[in-house]
């Protein structure tokens, strides 16, 4: 008999698919896991992709669960949560949130208090086994189930846990937020390089390869990325004129600005969502 835990996600969207994806490809059982959202089309769908059970019942949804996965926008998590409050507090689950900004302590009093609540920052590569999450637990929690919720993430990529939950603003902006900043950077070079004439599609896997290359040279080297970059720079060559434009243009700058602009935006979204209550 599995003594793998039962896994319900409520919503259905970009993060609960990319998990959902990367945790069966990974080997977990599609039986195990159940979905809820409230548009039936959507979730047919997700049944047919991923043979998982769904229902457009969260309080269904959350009764079936181990671990109850809560995967909605932040600005709906309150009335899911204040919803299945009932149920959970019954069943007492493990609550997972993965929703940006939400602090532990608010989502905890939404659903009733006293709930074991871990916050998971994830992202969109755990679809294909190279997500990268960070993760914090409140004192509910017990070591079995941190070591429960670790699986799943680290099945899909990186799970690390920090130990302050106010480092999760840091992490949003950095892993959480970070693959759009990377899939700018793609379509900013696809660009520039069809623009001198190289074909779409060859630009794109170029590029592609490119990033997925440097990425993979970066994470097995013993250099750090600063060796890595001087190492293409040939003196006189190309990549020092490319680098020192990007320097030049104030490419660090801008890279600091974004980051805190997200990461302040963190900070907003937790205070804007704890008023709520
Ligand atoms: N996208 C990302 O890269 C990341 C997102 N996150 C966090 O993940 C969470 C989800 O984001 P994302 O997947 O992008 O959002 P989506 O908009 O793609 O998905 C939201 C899902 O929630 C469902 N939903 C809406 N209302 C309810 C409800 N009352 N009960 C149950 N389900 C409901 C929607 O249903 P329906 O399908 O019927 O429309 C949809 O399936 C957010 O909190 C976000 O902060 C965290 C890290 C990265
Ligand atoms: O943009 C957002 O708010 C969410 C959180 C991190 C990635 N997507």
């Amino acid at each position: 008999m599995s003594t793998s835990p039962t896994i319900s996600f409520i919503g259905a969207g970009n993060m609960a698919s990319a998990i959902i994806g990367g945790m069966l490809e990974s080997g977990f059982e599609a039986g195990k896991i159940w979905v809820s959202a409230p548009d039936d089309g959507h979730l047919q769908s997700i049944r047919k992709q991923f043979g998982v059970s769904i229902t457009t019942d969260n309080r269904h949804c959350a009764q079936q669960a181990d671990i109850v996965i809560l995967a909605v926008k932040p600005q709906v998590m309150r009335d899911v949560c204040v919803d299945i409050a009932p149920v959970v507090q019954n069943t007492r689950p493990l609550m997972v949130s993965i929703a940006a900004g939400l602090e532990a302590a608010t989502l905890d009093e939404w659903l009733g208090g006293g709930m074991p609540l871990v916050r998971v920052m994830p992202n969109t590569p755990s679809l294909v086994g190279k997500g990268a999450a960070g993760l914090y637990a409140n004192d509910q929690v017990k070591d079995k189930q941190k070591a429960s919720v670790e699986s799943v993430f680290s099945s899909i990529g990186s799970a690390l846990w920090v130990e302050d939950e106010s480092l999760l603003h840091a992490v949003t902006a950095l892993s959480g937020s970070g693959p759009a900043y990377f899939f700018l950077m793609l379509e900013a070079l696809e660009e520039a390089a069809t623009a001198k004439g190289i074909p779409g599609e060859t630009a794109r896997k170029l590029a592609i390869q490119t990033m997925a290359g440097a990425a993979e040279m970066a994470g097995r080297s013993e250099h750090d990325p600063g060796q890595l970059k001087r190492n293409v720079m040939s003196p006189g060559g190309t990549t020092e004129k490319a680098i020192h434009t990007f320097e030049d243009g104030g490419l660090r700058e801008l890279v600091k600005k974004a980051y805190s602009a997200a990461y302040d935006r963190s900070g907003e979204m937790s205070k804007e969502l704890a008023a709520k209550q």
